[in-house]
């Protein structure tokens, strides 16, 4: 969904560009005839603004309009326009309003905007009469406040939306649908970079038991204990994900097998001491496989399968170790 959101800003960007660059170039030719020179020259260079921008967009993937980049375009030729043409450079301030906030981060956008109505209000103060400048000043006010509500409620669906694609909303911890992308990364960058990376992949033992005995609630309570209890100790690099109901996956990069088993002991020891409020201990079985230069995803994920299996078989509260083939 994320990649979508991230999509649609680098298309919409694309399509202001290539409407620019079309308005830029009609205008340009407009004004070059009826002999306006400078506002003409204005036109065109905005016109090749736009088109290195789709160059760069189109053949590098290079966002020119991401932030500041268009601070120094847009906005500054529209007050020129207004300075230069005051009888209808008025009217691109409404332009220049809107695209801030299309085009730059919400708090970047209202103080762009905040100096930009300020250099428009102090540039168009001569040139016109009262009667205009207040409905002028009045409107550009409106469509500022309507565009920044619209793109704070936008803001605020976008870091909704993130978190609750990218959370577990019981546990806090990074979800399923996080978990792929994020150890693929970790392996692409691991075979690429020859650097070493740990996956431990822990399960709640007996946890039907728990669910059976105290209630629901109280398993939620003990899978939300759990988590906190293991966040609480990991490094901020690490990455902790609710694999499945029960069962959690840790990710340790730049971590070797020997320094992933003791940090898996200690957790499991943190997890076996800790006070859950049910008169039973809970514990977790864990399997760890630390990546090779052969894995890939699923294999990764097998080794450490097959070594909680085993760790299970094993009488559980125990960590049990699986390699690949070959160690990188
Ligand atoms: N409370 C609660 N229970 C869950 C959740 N997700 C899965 N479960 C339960 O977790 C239990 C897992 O049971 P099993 O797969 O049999 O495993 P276990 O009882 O932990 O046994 P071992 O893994 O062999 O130690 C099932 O009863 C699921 O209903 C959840 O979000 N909350």
């Amino acid at each position: 969904m994320l990649d979508e959101i991230t999509e649609f800003k680098f298309k919409l960007r694309l399509y202001l560009s290539i409407f620019g660059a079309a308005a830029a170039s009609f205008f340009s030719a407009l004004q070059i005839s009826r002999g306006d020179n400078i506002t003409g020259l204005i036109s065109i260079l905005g016109c090749t603004y736009f088109l290195i921008v789709i160059y760069l967009m189109i053949q590098k993937r290079i966002y020119l309009w991401k932030g500041r980049g268009f601070l120094f375009f847009i906005p500054i030729t529209i007050l020129n326009l207004i300075y230069l043409r005051p009888e209808f450079g008025i009217y691109w301030a409404y332009v220049g309003v809107i695209s801030f906030f299309l085009v730059m981060e919400l708090k970047e956008a209202t103080a762009g905007v905040l100096v930009f109505l300020a250099g428009v209000f102090y540039l168009s103060y001569p040139n016109h009469t009262e009667y205009v400048l207040y409905r002028v000043y009045g409107t550009l006010t409106l469509v500022a406040l309507f565009t920044f509500s619209f793109s704070y409620l936008n803001d605020r669906l976008h870091q909704r939306l993130n978190k609750i694609a990218t959370y577990d909303p019981l546990t806090n911890a990074l979800n399923r649908y996080t978990f792929n992308a994020a150890v693929e990364k970790e392996l692409f960058s691991c075979q690429r970079y020859n650097t070493q990376a740990t996956l431990l992949l822990l399960d709640v033992d007996h946890f039907k038991l728990i669910n059976d005995t105290y209630g629901h609630q109280a398993g939620d309570k003990v899978l939300k204990e759990l988590a906190q209890v293991i966040m609480q100790r990991i490094r901020a690099t690490d990455q902790l994900f609710r694999y499945g109901g029960e069962e959690f996956a840790l990710l340790l990069p730049q971590t070797s097998i020997e320094t992933a088993l003791t940090v898996a002991e200690e957790l499991r020891k943190m997890v076996a001491q800790h006070d859950f409020n049910i008169s039973r201990q809970v514990t977790f079985s864990g399997g760890l496989s630390q990546v090779n230069a052969q894995e890939t995803l699923k294999s990764w994920v097998r080794h450490c399968d097959n070594a909680l299996y085993q760790a299970k078989e094993q009488g559980r509260n125990c960590i049990v170790i699986e390699q690949g083939e070959s160690q990188s």
